[in-house]
């Protein structure tokens, strides 16, 4: 009986503690106005209400104003998890700060620097899911600036420039595919299509290693793209929770996520052994083409274990691009087994890791081959699904829009039905209204519908409240920057619903912003912490829109507009985009 009441009480007792923190923070931000969300079961029944976050985020938006709060340490993880988890309930005493007008977002994006990446179910500190702790994007303070650093060399105009003939292989590749598709009269799934040729194009600029998705996966080349893309691919199949069933009382018991993830790394389900193992699979081929890359380079010795911050005290020499990555190469005439040519394999010379490992003075000096390959998994997070949903609501837009595609079609055929487009032809503005509607398109439909700050500042971060007066946000929370509710706000953008590609042209200034452009246009983020791929994101956007639409134009299949999203990490389309392919004339 004593046993029973002390268990009881050692029940009682963190509940009691949450319930202590949750009055203290719903005092503290009591002139935030936001929807009622108690410990117990917080927002979740709005959230269901709503069916995904974005549309909840909107309504809130409307009701409350364009400051305001939600209860909910797993906001994002709960929607895209509660689905498929069935939770109602969870515990849960943090308060986070929506900000969903422009210029107060831009102000936290630009003061604030540091992500909150929050412990997942990964949240161990072991080399398999360093990705989650180390890479550029969870990185923070001088860690961060020092990885920021050596990433730069990778998006510079001459990688830029050798990515470009990379890209427009991928792409060929999979207008050969959709090809196909429309000579048998098949409905394919665009965004599932596209989704192969982004995997393609970071896998590829990440390693130098052909990832062949487009008929993955047979066809990678040799062992090591084999496995990287069914590793990779894994992984985002399993989504943020790692699809686990430790998921639940990790949304349950957010505040003790550290025990959880503990105890899950201890006592893993199948799920999350897969995943643990995909992670591993990652880890140890990238491992094996580091040692390859250094013994071919005359056998250096390996990395020391230092801090990244260390690099930054010391920057090491950095090798400009030798040559182009792998497939770049000779791409789009690469050869069709994806090797590279005189049978090099292993990571290319110019390829994202390859840089990093040249900047990164040959594994001798700065980052550990963990932080290495963290980066390249970062890169190939950051790259693949942010972009294929981009593309995918970008075709999806085109082809519900008759008069854009019209408009579409002429720049194109204007530039050339047979021609490449190159990193010249893309960067430097050959297509203006194909890059206008790029534009509108990540708009209405960012596939990254927010960005967010952790407050690190001991005295906190003010934010102003519309109705006047400000609000300080304390040292430990986190603050949303809203984009996806103001690009589409009434109060910046005239027929804000509409898609109105002119509106991004000199043409189109009555439906231009109301505020500076970058101050209320904001999909890559913004600040120090801006998207650092954004340009490698639009050339291959534009890149794959060009080859596409020089052969075929989409018919959308009934049903598929208007076109429901849903938020899981990205903002997703939630039933694919299903099309038929039609062979121009
Ligand atoms: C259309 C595609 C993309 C979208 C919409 C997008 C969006 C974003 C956003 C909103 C952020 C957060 C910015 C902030 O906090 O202010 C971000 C960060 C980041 N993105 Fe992208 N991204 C895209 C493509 C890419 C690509 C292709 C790469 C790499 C090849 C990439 C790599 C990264 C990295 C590494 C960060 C973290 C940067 C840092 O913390 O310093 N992204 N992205």
């Amino acid at each position: 009986m004593e046993l029973l009441a002390g268990a009881l009480s050692l029940a009682v007792l963190p509940v009691l503690v949450i319930l202590a923190r949750w009055g203290a923070n719903r005092w503290r931000y009591r002139r935030v106005p936001g929807p009622f969300a108690p410990p117990i079961i917080g927002n979740l029944p709005e959230l269901r209400r709503h069916g995904s976050l974005h549309t909840y985020m909107d309504a809130c938006r409307r009701r409350y104003g364009r400051v305001f709060k939600a209860f909910n340490k797993w906001i994002d993880g709960l929607v895209e998890a509660s689905p498929q988890n069935g939770l109602m309930i969870y515990l849960g005493s943090k308060m986070f700060l929506f900000v969903a007008e422009p210029e107060g977002a831009r102000k936290v994006m630009y003061k604030l620097i540091n992500h909150n990446v929050g412990g997942m179910l990964t949240a161990d500190r072991k080399a398999e899911f360093k990705a989650n702790t180390k890479g550029l994007f969870a990185a923070t303070g001088d860690d961060w600036r020092a990885l920021r650093a050596a990433w730069q060399p990778a998006f510079s105009s001459s990688s830029l420039e050798q990515y470009a003939r990379l890209m427009d292989g991928c792409a060929l590749e999979l207008a050969a595919s959709l090809g196909r598709a429309g000579e048998e009269g098949r409905a394919v799934d665009l965004w599932r299509e596209v989704g192969k040729m982004t995997m393609s194009v970071v896998g590829t600029c990440a390693y130098g290693i052909d990832f062949h998705t487009m008929d993955a996966p047979g066809r990678a080349s040799g062992a090591e793209g084999a496995q990287l893309v069914q590793a990779s691919q894994r992984i985002f199949e399993a989504g943020l929770l790692s699809g686990s069933a430790w998921g639940r009382p990790l949304l349950l018991f957010p505040d003790a996520e550290r025990v959880v993830a503990w105890l899950a790394a201890r006592l893993p389900d199948q799920a999350l052994v897969d995943v643990t193992q995909a992670r591993k699979t990652i880890v140890n081929v990238s491992r094996g083409l580091i040692r390859s890359w250094r013994t071919a380079r005359g056998g250096c010795s390996p990395a020391p274990s230092a801090a990244p911050a260390a690099a930054a005290a010391k920057p090491a020499p950095r090798a400009p691009p030798a040559a182009a990555p792998a497939a770049a190469a000779d791409a789009p005439g690469r050869d069709q087994g994806g090797k590279r040519p005189g049978g090099a394999t292993g990571i290319a010379p110019g390829s994202f890791l390859g840089l990093m490992l040249e900047g990164n003075g040959g594994g001798r000096g700065g980052f550990d081959d963990d932080t290495v390959i963290a980066q390249s998994n970062t890169f190939i997070l950051a790259g693949y699904e942010t972009t294929a949903n981009t593309l995918a609501y970008t075709l999806y837009a085109i082809s519900a829009n008759p008069r854009v595609q019209e408009r579409v079609l002429a720049e194109i055929d204007a530039f050339g039905r047979d021609r490449a487009p190159g990193h010249a032809d893309v960067a430097g503005g050959a297509f203006p209204y194909l890059e206008a509607t790029l534009k509108e398109s990540m708009r209405l439909f960012p596939a990254a519908l927010m960005t967010h700050r952790l407050v690190s500042r001991p005295e906190g971060f003010d934010v102003q409240l519309p109705g006047g007066g400000s609000v300080n946000v304390q040292h430990g929370d986190t603050i949303y920057t809203a984009s996806y509710c103001y690009m589409r706000d009434e109060a910046y953008w005239p027929a804000p619903l509409e898609f109105r590609p002119e509106r991004f042209l000199p043409e189109g200034s009555a439906l231009a912003p109301s505020l500076p452009l970058d101050h209320v246009f904001t999909p890559f983020g913004g600040g120090a912490r801006l998207c650092i791929g954004y340009r490698f994101a639009k050339e291959e956007a534009l890149i794959a829109l060009v080859r596409l639409y020089q052969r075929f134009t989409f018919d959308l299949e009934p049903g598929v507009a208007p076109l429901r999203m849903v938020h899981r990490l990205t903002l997703s389309p939630a039933d694919g985009v299903r099309a038929r392919v039609v062979a121009r004339a």
